[in-house]
């Protein structure tokens, strides 16, 4: 149920496009040209379709430059493989049905000698070669529309093909029959159903293979013989069966059985009156095509007597038989005969019309109750010999179609044909029951060829109708190799309904029995194009499979209407059934059934729908799941790998801002250190100079506040070696930094931040300190000039701290130049601006020094006149309490060391003690390029590893 209705869903699906397909060979037919080359064979007329649809090869042909070819599978020589053919070898091509085991289609080549007309025109060109007996070599003549394309480099003008076996022009037709048909014949004895047809251009010897003349009976004749010859008195004498419907059998009452016999004799009769008649007058017949009375079917005497004179009892005809026939088994042989004119069928065993009733009957196709075709009143003649048989055909072969083409004489006109059904009777059945049948169908198709060579306007007609059911018949063959080499995909469609012909002989493509085709080619130059056309085709043949059988149409909407009510209709439809025993057509249903039929179809439709979305929703949910699986999975992957490298780059970080830090401090506490070792050094050259000049009126004054530690006595300690060697120091240990420029400086600025902190903590001391100096009024004057000097080394203060800020600014830019990596000369240039700036810090700083010891000095006489002010206002009153904290510190001399650096004078912590030198101060001298950073910067160039950081 469900696969019928997935069935229907695909035909739905496909339906528009087997109507584009239809639509356009209909436009394509409609043009002047039947047959196209294989430049136009992409959307061209009667083979396009098949040989462009061979795996959409084709198509490549013309888009590569390789220009592959299509040509025949081979089944006898690659039973397992299909192939393609390129100019350069043949390539493998797998399929579903190679692993399926079943057997092949045979399709057997059979190339007609050149007639000496046909020589003396100089068709014979050599371009049809049979290189072994399964392998078919064109060559494109000179003048031949393939030659032209190949030329034009669109088209390769060397084709190969394979058949199951290839038959020369020196083939006989008794080798013929015994390489094609023989085992056909055996095959339908034991029951099976078989359809031997004939396929190629137009006077190639397709009716001459199935006919054939004179002495060389052609394959029907020769199996009539043989069905005979292995029946010898296994015959059914009684005329009480006859076949009906599509493969069933009626038993006949006895005036019909009368009738039967009336029909027979007098179709015998008329044979032999005709062929007296004809031997005595050499007439022209003419008959009524049954189309608006046009006149169509033509033949003469002379043209039937080839045929007519078919020696059944030729050499070799008669063989032995009888083997493999069922014992006890009784066989009754009918024969039909009937033509596909125009898409139209017409019995051929039918009386033939009288001059006054000129039109002939058409016959209809109908479907069985199993949705077999079948021709609906069609002549079944039982014969009771191989002589009988043939004269039936004679009969039915004078009313055939033939015209005189300018390529055949005698051409066909029409498909033909010719059915013999083998009833196999049971001797003690009654009534026939039991009674199977086997048939055997040959069918001769009338030759494709070019539209544009009929000049006559009911034979261009002709053509038209022939092409389009040769071509519907190549559409059905590719639709089939289609289904059974991609069985993944859904099933195409096969447009059997799309041509009388097709079908007609649907049953043995459908696997109600098996099909055989016979490729006739002729090796006339002036037809090759078309030759090469048929070629293509059969070679989409050659890649079927025999398949199983498969249900028809009215075979599904009985199963429909059954699945759908099983118990309600079960009566009706077995009455439906057994009155449709004589309509087996679609028709047989009423619209009531059809319309069930829909119903269920679309409560199908919409089931699978449903499902189909259920599925769907059910994937979708889960590849949202999954799809969220793997985010999260990559989210936590990704942040785990940040938070390493994270990590990894904070502690590189923190490891390289620890080194600067300490060498930046060890730098400036050396500095720092020298500038007190200076002031230390100036103090006691002051005080030297001090002592030598003043004259102490009073108690010695107390030690001076701001270097109290200093031992003033201590000589000098060399100061340049020992300053050179802590420079030294200082650059080796900068020129050991690894730091990347960047963290340097940011350290860097730290440091400076840092300084500056203590610079402002360093003013507000300072201002403490101006404020305790605030004396009253009489002293006034002599505290002014430390106050201007406290003023200016506040000023000095001020500018270093915007000294301090430009070089924290400088060294940004350093840094963002470093950042941005932007190249050394950058960086450089930064770092040059940086050294500036710490130049004129030094410079400032130096200034600074300078206001400073003036301060000193200044502080120095407050302090002294202060002293001797309080002397003379109270001698021994204690002084004043801040005051005398402040001086009790100072008193506290050696013990000054031990107070915490905060409670320190405040120059004392701000450039803390040191080893008195006796060193020119640098500080006093102006700024040179021997800066800290210019010394940083020069080492950093000097060492390898600064230029590494460059
Ligand atoms: N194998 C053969 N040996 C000798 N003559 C042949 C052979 N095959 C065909 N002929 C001759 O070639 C001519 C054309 O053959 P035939 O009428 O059978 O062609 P056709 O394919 O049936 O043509 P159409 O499609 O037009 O009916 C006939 O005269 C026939 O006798």
């Amino acid at each position: 149920m469900v696969s019928v209705a997935q069935d229907y869903l695909v035909i739905y699906l496909q339906l528009s496009t087997v109507a584009t397909q239809v639509i356009a060979m209909a436009l394509r037919l409609a043009s002047p040209g039947g047959l196209l080359s294989d430049e136009e064979e992409g959307g061209a007329a009667v083979f396009e379709s098949t040989a462009a649809d061979v795996g959409g090869l084709m198509g490549t042909r013309f888009r590569g430059a390789t220009m592959p070819e299509i040509s025949l599978i081979s089944p006898s020589l690659e039973p397992q493989t299909p192939q393609r053919e390129t100019k350069s070898g043949t390539e493998r091509r797998g399929s579903a049905e190679e692993d399926s085991g079943s057997e092949r289609v045979k399709v057997y080549l059979r190339i007609r000698p050149l007639t000496e007309t046909e020589k003396d025109k100089g068709e014979q060109q050599g371009c049809v070669f049979a290189q072994d007996e399964e392998t078919l070599i064109l060559r494109a003549p000179k003048n031949s529309y393939n030659m032209k394309s190949s030329e034009r480099g669109v088209a390769p003008n060397v084709h190969k093909f394979t058949f199951s076996q290839i038959s020369g022009p020196e083939t006989s037709q008794q080798e013929f029959y015994e390489r094609s048909m023989k085992e056909m014949v055996r095959d339908v004895l034991r029951g099976e159903n078989r359809l031997l047809y004939t396929y190629g251009v137009t006077n190639s010897g397709k009716t001459y293979t199935v006919q054939g003349t004179g002495r060389e009976a052609g394959l029907l004749p020769r199996a009539l013989v043989s069905v005979f010859q292995k029946l010898q008195g296994r015959l059914h004498g009684a005329l009480d069966l006859k076949p009906v419907l599509c493969q069933e059998v009626r038993w006949l009452n006895s005036s019909e059985v009368r009738a039967e016999e009336i029909r027979r004799d007098h179709l015998l009769k008329e044979v032999e009156s005709s062929v007296s008649q004809n031997s005595r007058h050499q007439v022209s017949v003419s008959c009524d095509s049954g189309i608006g009375g046009v006149s169509a079917t033509s033949y003469t005497a002379s043209q039937m007597e080839d045929s007519d004179s078919v020696c059944l009892d030729a050499d070799g005809l008669y063989h032995s038989g009888g083997e493999g026939l069922e014992d006890g088994m009784r066989f009754s042989v009918w024969v039909s005969f009937f033509e596909i004119y125009n898409e139209f069928l017409y019995d051929l065993l039918e009386a033939p019309p009288s001059l006054q009733h000129r039109k002939r009957t058409t016959l209809r196709l109908c479907d069985d109750r199993h949705g077999n075709p079948y021709v609906r009143d069609l002549t079944w003649v039982q014969v009771r010999s191989a002589e009988e048989a043939w004269k039936i055909l004679k009969v039915g072969r004078r009313n055939q179609s033939f015209a005189c083409t300018h390529l055949n004489h005698n051409s066909s006109r029409s498909h033909s044909i010719f059915s013999m059904r083998i009833l196999h009777v049971h001797p003690e059945s009654e009534c026939g029951k039991g009674t199977r049948i086997s048939e055997l169908s040959v069918c001769d198709l009338a030759g494709s060829e070019r539209c544009k060579d009929q000049r006559s306007g009911e034979r261009m007609k002709e053509a038209n109708n022939i092409n389009t059911s040769l071509h519907t018949l190549g559409r059905c063959i590719t639709a089939l190799r289609n289904n059974q080499s991609n069985r993944s995909r859904p099933p195409q469609v096969v447009p059997f309904r799309d041509s009388k012909l097709t079908r007609v002989l649907q049953g043995f493509f459908s696997g109600r029995g098996r099909s055989c085709m016979v490729v006739n080619i002729n090796p006339c130059a002036s037809t090759y194009d078309e030759t090469l056309q048929a070629l293509k085709f059969s070679a989409i043949a050659t890649q079927l499979v025999h398949g199983p059988a498969t249900k028809t149409r009215v075979a599904y909407i009985l199963s429909l209407l059954r699945e759908a009510e099983p118990k309600l209709n079960d009566s009706s439809l077995i009455e439906e059934e057994e009155e449709s025993d004589e309509e087996g057509d679609i028709t047989m249903f009423d619209s009531e059934a059809l319309l069930r039929a829909i119903d269920v179809l679309k409560g199908e439709v919409q089931r699978q729908r449903q499902q189909q979305e259920e599925v769907e929703a059910r994937v979708r949910e889960q590849v949202c799941s999954e799809m969220m699986e793997i985010i999260t999975r990559m989210e936590t992957d990704f942040s785990e790998t940040l938070d390493t490298q994270r990590a990894l780059m904070d502690e590189r970080y923190e490891n390289k801002i620890d080194n600067l830090q300490k060498s930046l401090k060890r730098y400036y506490s050396q500095e720092l250190e020298e500038r007190d070792e200076q002031i230390a050094h100036l103090t006691a050259q002051l005080k030297e100079r001090r002592g030598s000049q003043d004259v102490a009126p009073v108690s010695p004054a107390p030690a001076p506040a701001l270097a109290p530690e200093e031992p003033p006595e201590e000589p000098p300690k060399e100061p340049p070696k020992q300053e050179g060697l802590r420079r030294s120091r200082r650059l080796a240990s900068c020129s050991t930094l690894s730091m990347p420029p960047a963290g340097e400086l940011s350290l860097v600025q730290g440091e400076l931040e840092r300084c500056r902190a203590e610079l402002l903590e360093k003013t507000q001391e300072l201002r403490r300190y101006q404020g305790l100096l605030c004396l009253p009024a009489p002293t006034g004057a002599l505290t002014n000039a430390v106050d201007r000097k406290l003023e200016e080394g506040q000023r000095g203060l001020r500018q270093l701290r915007a000294d301090l800020q430009r070089v924290g600014m400088g060294l940004q830019a350093a840094e963002r130049a470093c950042c941005r990596n932007t190249g050394g000369e950058r960086l450089r240039h930064a770092l040059n601006m940086a050294d500036e700036t710490l130049a004129k810090q030094d410079q400032s700083l130096v200034e600074l020094q300078n206001g400073l010891l003036l301060v000193k000095m200044d502080l120095r006489k407050k302090t002294d006149s202060l002293a001797q002010l309080q002397t003379q206002r109270a001698p021994g009153a204690p002084p004043t309490p801040g005051f005398c904290r402040k001086r009790g510190c100072e008193g506290a001399g050696p013990n000054a060391e031990n107070l915490h650096p905060e409670k320190r004078p405040f120059f004392r912590s701000l450039f803390p003690a040191r080893t008195p030198s006796k060193k020119v101060p640098a500080t006093l001298a102006p700024s040179s390029p021997n800066t800290p950073y210019a010394r940083v910067l020069r080492s950093r160039q000097q060492t390898p590893l600064g230029r590494a950081n460059y």
